[in-house]
């Protein structure tokens, strides 16, 4: 069984056996292809001047939108050294774009991510922090998972003695339609480690967090 600790490059998507996604790269034919018959869905015409360049276009977007399917996070953290800091570090207030799973409509808002170095110091730049989020946030996502998938990938990488991960963020699939409560924010955390066993290193991370 595969743990959330050796999740494998495109996990989340219909991956094969060996855990990489079906296709190694974004299908832009198909994508345009599918934008079309969504428009016709709809009883567009796609031909129509306004529309004609637009399955490109929305191909090319979720391109961009979906390239976290296709890159391995371990990369991003390969660069790792040992600053022999074994207190808090925690980058607030990074942005946060991603897609819920469910409608294909955005969620946005902020993580905040901390971790507390092993007894070697080991640390990691802290813009790979925000890399990490914006890797995992370009998929197809829940929030939930969003969430513990940029702690897991810390543990795995830093073998730190702790991480908190907290994302704030605003459903469009919310607000936009259906239940229409536009304005809602849902708070998710994921905490790892010492964050989790002692209330009090927790208690303090989240303060951190709070104080802005
Ligand atoms: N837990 C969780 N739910 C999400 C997230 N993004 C969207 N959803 C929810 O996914 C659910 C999908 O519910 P369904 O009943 O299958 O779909 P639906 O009929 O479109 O639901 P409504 O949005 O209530 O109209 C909705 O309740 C969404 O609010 C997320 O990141 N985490
Ligand atoms: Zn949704």
């Amino acid at each position: 069984m595969t743990s959330p600790v050796d999740e494998p490059i495109g996990a989340g998507v219909d991956a094969r056996p060996d855990g990489s996604p079906h296709v190694p790269q974004f299908d832009q034919e198909r994508a345009e292809n599918a934008v079309r018959e969504l428009l016709l869905a709809a009883g567009e015409d796609p031909e129509r001047e306004g529309l004609r360049d637009t399955p490109a276009r929305v191909a090319r977007a979720y391109r961009e939108l979906f390239a976290g399917l296709y890159t391995n996070p371990d990369e991003v953290l390969d660069k790792t050294f040992d600053e022999a800091h074994e207190e808090l570090v925690l980058v607030r207030d990074i942005p946060v774009y991603s897609q819920c799973e469910h409608h294909l409509l955005p969620f946005h808002g902020i993580a905040h991510v901390g971790y507390i170095p092993n007894e070697q110091g080991r640390v990691t730049g802290l813009s790979k922090l925000a890399r990490l989020v914006d890797l995992y946030a370009r998929r197809p996502q829940v929030q939930e998972r969003l969430t513990s998938q940029v702690a897991d990938a810390l543990v795995r990488r830093l073998e730190p003695r702790g991480v908190i991960v907290v994302i704030e963020a605003e459903h469009l699939c919310m607000g936009m339609r259906g239940v229409r409560k536009a304005g809602s924010t849902t708070t998710t955390s994921a905490v790892r480690g010492l964050f989790r066993s002692s209330a009090s290193s927790r208690a303090e991370a989240l303060s951190l967090i709070r104080g802005r």
